[in-house]
């Protein structure tokens, strides 16, 4: 390890490792923002391919004016590509796990021989990028698992081996995705009951013991356990049972979320207002939603990853149109299968001008605080679920692949702050919920729940609540303390 030099010598050195790509960067820096915050200097690592987005997307000096707070690339092992696109994301899970460990050791090695920045003193890594626990153990520092999902998908990720043991993985016959084997009732995950097996991460849809995206998952979660410690960004009260069994089985556990309520409270510079997105913003969004009326606008955004064939999209478009309510459709360039150029068409176009806006990306926080919203048409993906939960906003949930079937579950089932869509998308079902959600008994229910859901998560990033509390926590004993090197 380098020795201590120069006037910068003083501060701990958090270097901070995302997943490569966007709903995993998000919260990495919001969490890389709040322990800078706490006087450490930061090294956040980004893959080349997104910091060159990210560079491209905020202009090019934006990146150099924050105070102990670094970016640092390392390459993610795919070809390179000149794109403004989310790559594929099991060859990222592959690429990462099997080339990365070789250049971030390196830059590690670089950080501590340099005079100007401080010696690596932890590392918090994206809870699927494991490899970094071994960079860790070599330079003799704590490691810190930061899982971007909850903690009920871990919980589930974590009974995958025993699902294997008992025979009901893998799939036996790929026809088990649609004859209703999906719908088998799963009762031996502590403190989650009647889950289905199609609420389970979508990795398990396999016949294949050995497919390597399940192996991937099953290694990264058992991975965790090497680490000093994990984050969740989560609140204590909204998953509190599972917490509690997981906390059992796992090294110490905090709970720190939703994030964006803790970031928000930060004294004002300019590293609070720093947005890790890939793609550029439409800033003239929030132009238009002042022009509409309180909690009238349907908000459809499903994140980063999700793409839709163009079926999906035009019943998506003629449900919105004819719910004949306001809406704002964020559609990535890269979201519709095929080719978009006429991706909507005219008729649509000419039926919703008055009442609808169409973006590439926005600012989702502001866009959620943003008094126009009345509900979010989301795919679940986690960050919009925290964000969404700590807004108060209701949702629409049309959960993709993944985690986001679990998120459902519970934001449907288990938290009632949402209604759940068909897969199998139809326009009909579409203006039904959304009047639903507006206007309807189930909404005045789901409205209710989320305000109070909403207060718990204000209680828990208050002064005294959970989520601060685990921040400090999480410094002092882990982050600070020699006796959690691993
Ligand atoms: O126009 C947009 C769209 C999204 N966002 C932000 O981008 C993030 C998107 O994250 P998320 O809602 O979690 O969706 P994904 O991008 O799909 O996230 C991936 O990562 C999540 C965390 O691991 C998982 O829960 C998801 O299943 C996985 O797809 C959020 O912070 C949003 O606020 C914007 O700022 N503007």
């Amino acid at each position: 390890m380098g020795s201590l030099k120069g006037k910068k010598a003083q501060k701990p050195h958090a270097v901070c490792i995302p997943f490569p790509s966007q709903g995993h960067i998000n919260p990495m820096l919001k969490i890389s923002i709040l322990v800078h915050s706490k006087g450490f200097h930061i090294t956040f690592v980004n893959s080349e391919y997104n910091h060159k987005r990210f560079l491209k997307s905020r202009g090019h000096s934006s990146l150099e004016v924050f105070q102990d707070f670094v970016f640092e690339t390392i390459p993610d092992g795919l070809p390179p590509i000149d794109a403004d696109t989310t790559q594929h994301i099991p060859s990222l899970c592959f690429s990462t796990k099997e080339n990365c460990l070789a250049p971030f050791k390196e830059l590690l090695i670089k950080i501590n021989s340099s005079n100007d920045v401080p010696p690596v003193t932890c590392i918090i890594f994206d809870g699927i990028m494991t490899f970094a626990v071994l960079a860790a153990q070599e330079i003799g520092v704590p490691s810190v698992s930061f899982r971007t999902t909850n903690a009920c998908s871990f919980m589930c990720n974590k009974h995958l081996p025993l699902l294997i043991e008992k025979g009901i993985l893998p799939l036996k016959d790929a026809n088990d995705i649609t004859n209703g084997y999906l719908d088998t009732v799963i009762d031996c995950i502590p403190s989650m009951k009647n889950l289905r097996l199609r609420e389970f991460p979508s990795q398990i849809r396999t016949t294949d013991i050995n497919d390597k995206l399940l192996n991937f998952i099953m290694g990264e979660t058992e991975g965790a356990s090497k680490a000093s410690a994990i984050i969740f960004h989560t609140f204590d009260s909204l998953e509190f049972n599972v917490l509690r069994d997981l906390s059992l089985i796992c090294p110490p556990l905090y709970t720190i979320g939703p994030l964006h309520l803790l970031t928000d409270q930060l004294p004002e510079n300019n590293l609070k207002f720093l947005r890790a997105n890939l793609w550029k913003e439409d800033e003239d969004c929030l132009q238009w939603l002042n022009s509409k009326e309180e909690k009238s606008v349907v908000y459809v955004n499903f994140g980063s990853i999700t793409v839709l064939t163009k079926t999906q999209l035009m019943e998506f478009a003629w449900g919105l149109a004819n719910s004949k309510k306001n809406f704002f459709w964020v559609i990535r360039s890269d979201a519709v299968i095929g080719d978009d150029s006429a991706m909507l068409p005219n008729d649509f176009v000419k039926e919703t001008k008055e009442r609808g806006l169409i973006s590439r990306w926005c600012c989702q926080e502001q866009v959620l605080k943003h008094s126009s919203i009345g509900v979010f048409l989301t795919h679940c993906g986690w960050n919009s679920v925290m964000e969404s939960i700590g807004i108060g906003v209701p949702m629409i949930c049309w959960p993709f692949f993944a985690d986001q079937h679990i998120n459902c579950r519970y934001v449907c089932c288990e938290w009632g702050v949402g209604l759940e869509i068909g897969k199998n998308v139809k326009r009909d079902e579409v203006e039904k919920i959304v009047r639903e959600v507006m206007y309807g008994e189930k909404g005045k229910k789901v409205k209710k729940k989320v305000s109070e859901w909403k207060k718990l998560a204000e209680e828990a990033t208050g002064l005294e609540g959970s989520s601060s509390l685990n921040l400090d926590k999480l410094v002092k004993d882990v982050l600070l303390s020699k006796n959690s090197v691993h």
